[in-house]
This record gives C-alpha cells, sequence and structure tokens, in this order.
C-alpha cells in the first residue's frame, strides 16, 4: 500500500472522514511552509494539499489568488517547493499532494517534473486543467515514479462521464461542489448531497468532497455523504489570522461524523 491508500484505510478503520486541507506554498515564505505543514500534521490531518502559485489559476477564488500572488512576490517557484517537501519527508509521515496547473510542469518539463517530484516524497498530483483526454502526457511518467493522479469531477460532469473518472481514479476522487471557483460559500446546490451519494457509490476509491466548506458544520454536512472533505481558502485565512485553535476544529469536525 502506498501513503494515500494507509492514510485513507487508518481514518476508515476508525469510522472518521478525512481532512485534506489546502495550503498555498511560500505564502509568507518557504519556512511557513514547513512550519504550516508540521501543524497540520500534529492537528490530525489526513493529508495535505499543496497548491503551487500561478500566475492565471482560472480554477480559483480571490483568497487563492490572493495568497498565490504572495507566494509568487516571495520568488516561490516549482522547484523551490520540490526542495523544500524534500526537505521534510524524512520528518513528515502524511501524503503530500501538489496542485499546479499545467503551465508550471510544461516550463519545467513533464518528465523531469515528475521524476522531481517523485524523489522528494511527493504522493500526488492535482492538476485541475488537465482532463482525462489529455492524461496520457503524464501517466507513464507518474507510473514509474508511483506518483497518483487525483482526478476531478464536477457537478456537472455527466453520468457516464463520472464513472469513467471514478473508476480510473487513484489516491481519491475530488468531488467539486460548486459550480464556480474555489472560496468559502454559506450555500451550496441543493443536489450536493445527491450528487456526492452517487459518486460514493459508484468509486472504487475515497470520495472527497471540495470548494466552499469552511465551518466544522458543513464539514460534518459534506461528510454524510462522502469519505471526507478538502479545505483551502478557510484554512488560509485561518492560518493568516493566526486563528489556530479553529483550524484544529475543523479538522476535529471530521473525525466525529459517525454514520
Ligand atoms: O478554497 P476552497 O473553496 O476550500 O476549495 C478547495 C481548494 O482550495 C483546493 O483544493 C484547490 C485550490 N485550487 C484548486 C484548483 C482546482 C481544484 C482544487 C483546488
Amino acid at each position: 500500500m502506498n501513503r494515500l491508500e494507509k492514510a485513507f484505510k487508518r481514518t476508515m478503520d476508525r469510522n472518521e472522514k478525512a481532512f485534506v486541507p489546502y495550503i498555498m506554498a511560500g505564502d509568507g515564505g518557504l519556512n511557513q511552509l514547513k512550519e504550516q505543514i508540521i501543524f497540520l500534521e500534529a492537528c490530525g490531518a489526513t493529508a495535505i494539499e499543496i497548491g503551487i502559485p500561478f500566475s492565471d489559476p482560472v480554477a480559483d477564488g480571490p483568497t487563492i489568488q490572493a495568497a498565490g500572488l504572495r507566494a509568487l512576490a516571495e520568488g516561490t517557484t516549482l522547484r523551490s517547493v520540490l526542495s523544500t517537501i524534500q526537505e521534510l519527508r524524512p520528518i513528515v509521515s502524511l501524503p503530500l499532494i501538489i496542485m499546479t496547473y499545467m503551465n508550471p510542469i510544461y516550463a519545467f518539463g513533464i518528465p523531469a517534473f515528475v521524476q522531481a517530484a517523485g524523489r522528494a516524497g511527493v504522493d500526488g498530483l492535482i492538476i485541475p486543467d488537465l482532463p482525462i483526454e489529455e492524461e496520457e502526457i503524464i501517466i507513464p511518467y507518474l507510473d514509474v515514479e508511483e506518483v497518483e493522479l487525483i482526478r476531478l469531477v464536477t457537478l456537472t460532469s455527466s453520468r457516464e462521464r463520472m464513472k469513467e473518472i471514478a473508476q480510473r481514479g487513484r489516491g481519491f476522487l475530488y468531488a467539486v461542489t460548486v459550480t464556480g471557483t474555489t472560496g468559502i460559500r454559506a450555500e451550496f446546490h441543493e443536489q450536493v448531497g445527491e450528487y456526492l451519494k452517487t459518486l460514493h457509490h459508484l468509486s472504487p476509491i475515497p470520495v472527497l468532497a471540495g470548494f466552499g466548506i469552511s465551518s466544522p458544520e458543513q464539514v460534518k454536512e459534506m461528510g454524510q455523504y462522502c469519505d471526507g472533505v478538502v479545505v483551502g481558502s478557510k484554512i488560509i485565512e485561518l492560518f493568516r489570522e493566526n486563528k489556530r485553535d479553529e483550524i484544529e476544529k475543523l479538522i476535529k469536525a471530521a473525525k466525529i461524523i459517525s454514520i
């Protein structure tokens, strides 16, 4: 079993839901990244999604865009993030997932990037602008390094497409819960529960809901329909405001749902 499979198995064996926080690498500098990863592991996160700052982040809302601009202003690059992860890997046992658009990967070179990610100890990749029809450009390299591609489905995907993506899935299936960009939402589409239940039924791997989730109540609500949640914008805000106790509460909320 790889690190991702083990982490999900451990979570499910304990009857808990998974909680995957998203943070922007280099927001506050790369030392901050190390410190945040260590803190999130201590709080009981299941895995961590690490965003690579990019100048044209089409799926991101204002909070993550702003965090990306701060990180770019700090001089953060894909290469510097990978070396930070490599330094940290001996002391962190959580699965680490990189979220980046294709452009920085092209700039790095696909084979060189995947090899560097594998050697740094990256467990998974989320690439929102890589549709399944195009993924063969990277999959053979990922297989060699044993890095998993985490695939996304959205509320507007057809049932056929959901099925196909779920069948191909590795690590976990990322179920996007809004039609739009990342960022905190007060309310969700009324069909979100049905959508997550359908996916959960179709998918051979864990299904995690992400986009818009920001409160312990929402963590619990989404957790009823699937295997856990991803929370980004709210985590970034709470780190900025130094409200670490609230981050801990959010993560703990995923541990006390029982269905
Ligand atoms: O910020 P939110 O609304 O909590 O959404 C999660 C999200 O931040 C993270 O998973 C993410 C950030 N950028 C993305 C782009 C595509 C898919 C996912 C992401």
